[in-house]
C-alpha cells in the first residue's frame, strides 16, 4: 500500500468532503502536585511550535502573559510544511536570515531535521499526526503533551510557585473561578464553528461540506460580534482577560491575511465587517505584548499557508494583501472614513 500522504487533509476516500481533525495522543500534564511524574521545573520543558499554527500560538501567548520565557525555551519550525510535515531551519537558511525568533535547529536534538522524528523518538510506529505544538519534556526525553488547549492551561496554573506574584494567580489567571463556565461555554462552540470552522472550510473538498461549515463559521462570527457589542467590555467575558480570548485571538488575527481568500471564508472580513470583533483584535495585538509582534508572525503566517497547501493553492504564490496586515488602532479602512 502507498505510505499515507499527510498533505491530504481530506481522506480522498471520504465522499463526504469534511475535514475530520485527529484528537491529539500525547495527553500528559505538568503538575505541581507532589510526586508528579512531569513536575513544573525551570529549563526542564521545551515547546516546539509553528509562528504559522494558530493552535501553537496559544502557546506562545500564555508564555509571555505568565512571565515564562526563562522558565520554559521554545523553537519555532520553519513556516513550511512539506511531505514529511514540519521542518527545522537549516544552517544555510539561518545564516541568509530568516523571519521570527527562535527559527533554528532542533536545540536538544540537533541530528533532527523534522518534527516527526521528535514523534518518532516517542514511538518508532508513530501512527498519528506531528503536530505542533509539542510540549517536550529534556530530561525526561518524553512528549508531554500535544493538545494546546491543555499545554495553555499547564502552563498557566502549574507553575505559579517558580514565578513572582505579578504573575501568578489570581494577578494573571485565565481561567478564574467565577468567570469558569462562561470560558467553557464559549471555547466549545467557538472551537467548532470559528478556530476549526475556518479549516473545515478551507480544506472541504466539496461544495456542501464547504458551505455547511462556511455558514456556521460566519454564522459565528456574527454571535461573537453581537456579544463585544452587547458588553463594549474590552475583553470577550469583560474586564478580565481570559482563555477566550486568547484561543479566539490566534484565528481572528489570520482572518483578513489569510483565511478569507486561502480558505474563502470571504463573507466577509473583520476590518470591514465585524466592528466590534476588529476594535478587541487591535486591542489585544497593540496594547498587549504578548498577543503581538512577538508571538504574531504575519510573514510566517501568509507564507506557510498558501505555500504548503498546494491542493488549495497550486502554484503557490502567496497574495500580497490586505495590506497592511493588521490596521492600527485608530484607522479604519477607507470606505468607513468620513468623506
Ligand atoms: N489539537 C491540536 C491541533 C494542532 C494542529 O493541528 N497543528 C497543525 C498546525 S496548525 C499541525 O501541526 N499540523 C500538522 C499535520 O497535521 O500534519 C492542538 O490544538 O494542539
Amino acid at each position: 500500500m502507498a505510505a499515507k500522504n499527510i498533505l491530504n487533509w481530506v481522506d480522498p476516500n471520504d465522499k463526504s468532503g469534511e475535514f475530520k481533525r485527529q484528537t491529539s495522543v500525547f495527553r500528559s500534564f505538568i503538575s505541581a502536585a507532589p510526586g508528579a511524574e512531569f513536575p513544573p521545573e525551570k529549563g526542564r520543558y521545551h515547546l516546539y511550535v509553528s509562528y504559522a499554527c494558530p493552535w501553537a500560538h496559544r502557546t506562545l501567548i500564555v508564555r509571555k502573559l505568565k512571565g515564562l520565557e526563562d522558565i520554559i525555551g521554545y523553537t519555532s519550525v520553519h513556516w513550511h510544511m512539506g511531505e514529511k510535515g514540519w521542518r527545522f531551519a537549516t544552517a544555510e537558511e539561518q545564516k541568509e536570515g530568516l523571519p521570527g525568533d527562535n527559527v533554528t535547529a532542533d536545540p536538544h536534538h540537533p541530528s533532527f531535521t523534522h518534527i516527526r522524528d521528535i514523534y518518532f523518538s516517542q514511538d518508532p510506529n508513530y501512527g498519528g499526526r506531528f503536530t505542533v505544538p509539542t510540549l517536550y519534556d529534556t530530561v525526561a526525553k518524553r512528549i508531554v503533551s500535544n493538545e494546546s488547549s491543555e499545554i495553555i492551561r499547564m502552563l498557566y496554573t502549574e507553575f505559579d510557585a517558580l514565578l513572582p506574584a505579578e504573575y501568578r494567580a489570581p494577578a494573571v489567571d485565565l481561567f478564574p473561578e467565577a468567570l469558569r463556565s462562561g470560558v467553557d461555554e464559549a471555547n466549545a462552540w467557538m472551537y467548532d464553528d470559528i478556530n476549526n470552522g475556518v479549516y473545515k472550510s478551507g480544506f472541504a473538498t466539496t461544495q456542501a461540506a464547504y458551505e455547511a461549515a462556511v455558514t456556521k463559521l460566519f454564522a459565528a462570527l456574527d454571535r461573537a460580534e453581537a456579544h463585544l457589542a452587547s458588553t463594549k467590555a474590552p475583553f470577550y467575558l469583560g474586564d478580565c482577560l481570559t482563555e477566550v480570548d486568547v484561543r479566539l485571538y490566534t484565528t481572528i488575527v489570520r482572518f483578513d491575511p489569510v483565511y478569507v481568500q486561502h480558505f474563502k471564508c470571504n463573507v466577509r472580513d473583520i476590518r470591514s465587517g465585524y466592528p466590534y470583533l476588529h476594535a478587541w483584535l487591535r486591542r489585544l495585538y497593540w496594547q498587549n505584548e504578548a498577543f503581538g509582534p512577538a508571538t504574531t508572525q504575519f510573514e510566517h503566517i501568509k507564507r506557510h499557508y498558501t505555500q504548503s497547501h498546494a491542493q488549495i493553492n497550486p502554484k503557490g504564490i502567496t497574495p500580497v494583501g490586505p495590506l497592511p496586515n493588521i490596521l492600527p488602532l485608530e484607522e479604519e479602512v477607507p470606505a468607513v472614513q468620513k468623506l
